[in-house]
């Protein structure tokens, strides 16, 4: 191998950082790699600058990707360090996604100073949150508390509930736990009421689809029960995906050489949720999720599609 740093693309936030830094302890610890053999450069991502409005407004999926992929494109880093949640399905050319590290906590955490849980909060409450995922899933929960659009990192947004401006916010618990704040945690929402986004959890790494140098190396830190998760939620979203303003949660788990599924689409306010439940052997994965996004498609309607993607 030559003695080249490997050139790691990442966002800037705290999170984004300390899952870099994850993948680069990883690769060095496979490989047997001093530290200067590799390097974390840090991309201001356009989703990084849009702080006003929510991201769906502002052109949803690719926000936090763009500029890290022109990066890997151009030559000026050779791995890029996403959420797996923030991918889009369709990856621009000449670029692939290599490796899944062991996926955290797949669940949302509940934070609030008032109530230990969604259900004890007063009638009226103010949850905020920028998820249309997790908008759907509260107001189906809890149609009686007012949900509002929140942004910002993690930090600001436990500024914002210490003020009182919110009384409940969500938050993915893998999130918090690799920031070292899991105790910030009032809660864990269960899986049944609170489906994860697709991809939550999992951290994945994105190469140049011809550099023989660094997919070898990346791919040894690839984790395959993720890997194969990951298949199937992805393939699931990309049936599904018409828009980034539909509501839509799901996760595969994999015990063995076997995958279960369930994935969700439901309305903005959730009142209409379409589910699909599918399992098969792992190797199977990108079928499975296919399947089952083509099956919601099928009893959804395109109808009821449509009218989510008219709402952008
Ligand atoms: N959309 C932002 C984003 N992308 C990934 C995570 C959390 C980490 C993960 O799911 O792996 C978050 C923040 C959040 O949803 O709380």
């Amino acid at each position: 191998m030559s003695d080249t740093p490997i050139r790691i693309a990442t966002r800037g936030s705290p999170l984004a950082r300390a899952q870099a830094e994850e993948v680069a302890a990883r690769l060095r610890s496979a490989h047997g790699l001093p530290e200067e053999m590799t390097e974390v450069v840090v991309f201001q991502t356009s989703g990084d600058r849009i702080q006003d409005r929510a991201l769906a407004e502002a052109g949803g999926k690719g926000l936090f990707t763009k500029e890290l992929e022109e990066a890997l494109l151009d030559g000026r880093a050779d791995i890029a360090v996403h959420s797996a949640k923030d991918m889009p399905t369709v990856l621009p050319d000449g670029l692939v996604l290599t490796a899944y590290l062991e996926r955290e906590d797949v669940r949302d955490a509940f934070l609030s100073r008032v109530a230990g849980s969604l259900a004890e909060l007063d009638a009226g409450a103010v949850v905020g949150t920028a998820s249309l995922r997790r908008q759907a899933l509260v107001r189906r929960l809890r149609p009686d508390l007012k949900v509002v659009t929140f942004r910002g990192n993690v930090q600001t947004r436990l500024r914002k509930l210490e003020e009182g401006e919110v009384q409940a916010t969500l938050l993915a618990l893998a999130g918090l736990k690799r920031l070292g704040a899991e105790h910030e945690a009032t809660g864990v929402l269960g899986l049944d009421d609170f489906p994860p986004a697709l991809g939550q959890g999992a951290i994945t790494v994105e190469t140049r689809a011809d550099d023989a140098r660094v997919i070898p190396l990346i791919a040894a830190i690839d984790h395959a029960p993720t890997a194969a998760a990951l298949t199937c939620e992805r393939a699931f979203l990309a049936v599904l995906d018409g828009s980034c303003r539909t509501p839509i949660a799901g996760h595969a788990v994999i015990d063995g050489d076997r995958l279960r599924f369930r994935g969700l689409v439901l309305s903005p306010d959730g009142t209409q949720e379409f589910e699909a439940i599918a399992a098969g052997a792992a190797g199977d994965a990108e079928a499975i999720g296919r399947t089952a996004g083509e099956d919601i498609v099928a009893r959804a309607g395109t109808e009821f599609l449509a009218a989510l993607k008219a709402l952008s």
